[in-house]
């Protein structure tokens, strides 16, 4: 079954349209790489999945049922697990008490950090008492999937995870990424503009401009100059 599918959405800020009819599959155990130029709706896209953002019409299905009008937070206790652009980290916290944040869509059982959070990156647990504030860019960023693993997802989203961070963490994260995709069987959507990191990760691309899906495919098609194309400025 598809874990989310996105189908015939339009969105608008007032009278702009930002989403003209998006159509968008995430399969099981699969990474699903949204690409696009700034500005064409990619974080909209995402905003419609997570409830942050009305649809004008149109569905979004999880997990082979309709989320309908559900807030954020119903979204996230059904398993949408987000990486916001820009990380979002609350800085006065620690890393402890940022990864418990994650804890508030949970029932009180499965209040426990999974011990992979650390397996995957194991800068955390050495900075547990830090607060978050104080963490490079880069360790903020793997701070903030490691709260959205907190949350048990099925679905992983994450919104530019690589947006100025050093590549040495950019491949952790590429290498975490492919382990919860391989070993946990996690469905990954994740939008980005960096080329190489999708074409070496991805399962299938979707390419957005304008508001559209002007090319969707299995990730090889990056390779294509014509495919390439649609994200030259
Ligand atoms: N809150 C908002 N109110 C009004 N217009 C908005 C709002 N958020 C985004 N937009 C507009 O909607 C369009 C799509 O923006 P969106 O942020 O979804 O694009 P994006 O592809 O994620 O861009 P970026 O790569 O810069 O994050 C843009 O024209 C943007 O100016």
């Amino acid at each position: 079954m598809t874990t989310l599918a996105v189908d015939d959405i339009h969105l608008h800020y007032g009278a702009a349209e930002a989403l003209r009819g998006v159509s968008v599959k995430a399969e099981p155990a699969s990474i699903t790489c949204v690409l696009g130029r700034n500005g064409v709706g990619k974080t909209s896209l995402l905003r419609a999945i997570t409830g942050q953002h009305p649809v004008s019409s149109g569905s979004v299905d999880f997990d082979g049922a309709a989320l309908n009008n559900q807030p954020p937070y119903a979204r996230a206790a059904r398993g949408i697990g987000v990486v916001p652009q820009g990380r979002e980290i609350f800085p006065l916290l620690t890393v402890e008490e940022n990864l418990e944040t994650g804890f508030a869509c949970l029932g009180r059982r499965s209040r426990t950090i999974p011990p992979e959070v650390f397996e995957l990156f194991p800068v955390l647990e050495t900075m547990l008492s830090r607060r978050g504030g104080d963490l490079s860019g880069g360790q903020q960023q793997q701070l903030a999937i490691g709260r959205a693993l907190v949350t048990r997802p099925k679905l992983l989203i994450l919104d530019e995870p690589t947006e100025g961070i050093q590549p040495s963490i950019i491949k952790d994260i590429g290498r975490a990424l492919s382990y919860l995709r391989d070993t946990a069987g996690l469905t990954i959507l994740l939008v980005e503009q960096y080329l190489d990191f999708c074409r070496e990760l991805a399962d299938r691309v979707y390419i957005m401009d304008r508001g559209e899906i002007v090319h969707s495919g299995p990730a090889q098609d990056l390779d294509n100059p014509d495919v390439r194309a649609h994200l030259m400025v």
